[in-house]
């Protein structure tokens, strides 16, 4: 299997259990890896893979028209839209909060997992 890869990606989206949190969007850090068809590389077609672009205008729309109280259901909901929508095999998903808290740069939540539940191997 092969991987795309998209890093440090910045979507805006209202997550929190705060009042405030529920109004405002704040800024996100994504970091998404997943699984493609290795057939897409032989025969050099966006039709036989999963087109990034698409993933990262879906992202952003999808998180644009919802809030979220936690960050593991707004991470499970782009897991499932990786999965439903785009039929990748495996995803690993990183999601921060960035500066939300006093000292801490980032904080949030790691999934990695194979459509059938299952985490198959690491990427890296
Ligand atoms: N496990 C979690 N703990 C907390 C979350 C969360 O999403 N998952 N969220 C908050 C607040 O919304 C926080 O972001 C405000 O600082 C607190 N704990």
């Amino acid at each position: 299997m092969d991987f795309i890869f998209i890093e440090e990606l910045r979507v805006k989206a209202r997550v929190g259990i705060y009042p405030r949190e529920q109004v405002a969007a704040q800024t996100l850090e994504l970091n998404l890896t997943f699984g493609v068809p290795d057939a897409a590389a032989e025969r050099d077609d966006i039709d036989d893979t999963i087109d990034y672009a698409k993933v990262i205008e879906r992202i952003r729309d999808e998180l644009g028209k919802r809030h979220f109280n936690l960050i593991e259901t707004l991470g499970e909901f782009v897991v499932a839209l990786l999965f439903d929508e785009f039929n990748a095999p495996w995803v690993k998903l990183r999601i921060a909060k960035i500066g939300i808290m006093k000292d801490v740069r980032r904080v949030g939540v790691y999934i990695q997992r194979g459509r059938d539940g299952r985490a198959i191997f690491d990427a890296d």
